[in-house]
């Protein structure tokens, strides 16, 4: 059985028209990512799920149960669905020690003493802060409320655990160390987690599958290694290039010769399958910083580059690079002391180059990556 079920979801908020037919389904188990940049819905998604925000059209399923339907104006209580929500304000209550703030989910279903605190501090060695039991939120740093604040969430063993953008205020360190938290916790506890970020780094390093938005629309959702080789469009892969570093994007246009089909561009010719009705269309390739590999040595079917400038970042460089008029950029591991118009030769991971129909965005497929061998000479 699924977790969640959503099925054609339209949200409006004040008059906005935020979610615009959502179709998702979270299968038990997995770690769902919400990925998308600001504004897209992600938060008024969870919210939707979690029930603190009624739908318009639509319905939500979860655990087989319908919580939420559009059509028949039908909204269950939040504290009735199974699921927990966590924040990215952790709103803990001030005034309470941190087993109070835990417990209290424990204390208005009126359990026992004993297990209220068993659960609690079982919540809390979860979480790997037994020691901070007696301490008030004020006394705590960002990473340790954070910390409290998922342990709340956790103690009443719901079925499905919503995360809103929890790390987004811990600093670089804590952040890297929390998602190692979140990714052991999930394994031990098996609980579905429906996560929202707009941090492509986390949702891929997290997440089971990743559900990436746009203007309130699901445009792609799929495991993280998927999205990371092959974003479904234009936008996609633009957004998730643009996390760390510029993807490398260069315009070609697909023509026919004979039987064949060829999308031409500066840096090659690819040779196209199973898109022949697709002459003299604009195509965008794309290919990721970290898939051109950089020789010293001239060797056969590298492309002679010429070194712009080195970006070093400590273990590895952005080597920015030139051939002709088109401009890239490669990524390498190390510190090189390459000079400014040093000759360089490049070899592209063919796997990993994308090709997207510029009109629509949309990816092309099948591509099958073979250059023509004569590139370099008809394109010098
Ligand atoms: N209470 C509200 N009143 C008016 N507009 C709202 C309200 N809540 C959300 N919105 C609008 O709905 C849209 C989606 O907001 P939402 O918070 O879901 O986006 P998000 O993808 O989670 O963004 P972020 O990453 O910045 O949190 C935004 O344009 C926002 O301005």
């Amino acid at each position: 059985m699924s977790a969640i079920q959503l099925k054609q979801i339209h949200v409006n908020v004040q008059n906005k028209h935020i979610l615009k037919g959502i179709d998702l389904t979270i299968e038990e188990g997995d770690f769902v990512t919400l990925l998308g940049p600001s504004g897209c819905g992600k938060t008024t998604l969870l919210r939707t799920i979690a029930g603190l925000q009624k739908l318009n059209e639509g319905t939500i399923v979860i655990a087989g149960k319908e919580v939420a339907s559009g059509s028949m104006s039908f909204h269950m209580d939040p504290a009735k669905r199974g699921v927990s929500l966590v924040f990215q304000s952790y709103a803990l209550w001030p005034h309470m020690t941190v087993f109070d703030n835990v417990a209290f989910g424990l204390q208005i279903r009126k359990l026992s003493k004993t297990e209220i605190r068993q659960r609690v501090m079982a919540s809390l060695e979860k979480m790997r802060i037994p020691e901070l039991a007696e301490r008030y939120p004020g006394e705590l740093s960002g990473g340790q409320q954070q910390r409290v604040a998922i342990a709340r969430a956790i103690v009443t063993s719901p079925e499905i655990l919503l995360l809103d953008e929890p790390l987004s205020n811990l600093d670089a360190k804590l952040r890297t160390e929390m998602r190692a938290e979140l990714k052991r916790l999930h394994s031990e506890l098996g609980t579905t987690i429906v996560y929202v970020t707009h941090d492509q780094h986390e949702a891929i390093t997290m997440s089971t599958k990743v559900a990436v938005f746009f203007w309130g629309e699901l445009v792609q959702v799929d495991t993280p290694r998927e999205l990371y080789r092959h974003p479904k469009t234009l936008q996609v892969a633009e957004f998730m290039g643009s996390s760390d570093h510029k993807l490398n994007r260069v315009e070609g246009i697909c023509r026919s010769s004979g039987n064949e089909c060829y999308i031409c561009t500066p840096l090659g010719d690819f040779r196209v399958a199973g898109e022949d009705g697709y002459p003299d269309r604009g195509v965008v390739m794309t290919l990721k910083p970290e898939d051109i590999v950089l020789h010293e040595k001239r060797m056969d079917g590298l492309i002679p580059v010429k070194v712009k400038d080195v970006l070093p970042s400590g273990a590895e460089s952005l080597i920015r690079i030139d051939y002709g008029d088109v401009q890239l950029t490669a990524r390498i591991l190390g510190d090189p002391e390459f000079e400014p118009g040093r000759l360089l030769f490049a070899e592209f991971r063919e796997d990993r180059i994308n090709m997207y129909d510029k009109q629509t965005g949309r990816r092309l497929e099948p591509v099958i990556f073979h250059i023509k061998p004569a590139m370099e000479e008809l394109h010098r």
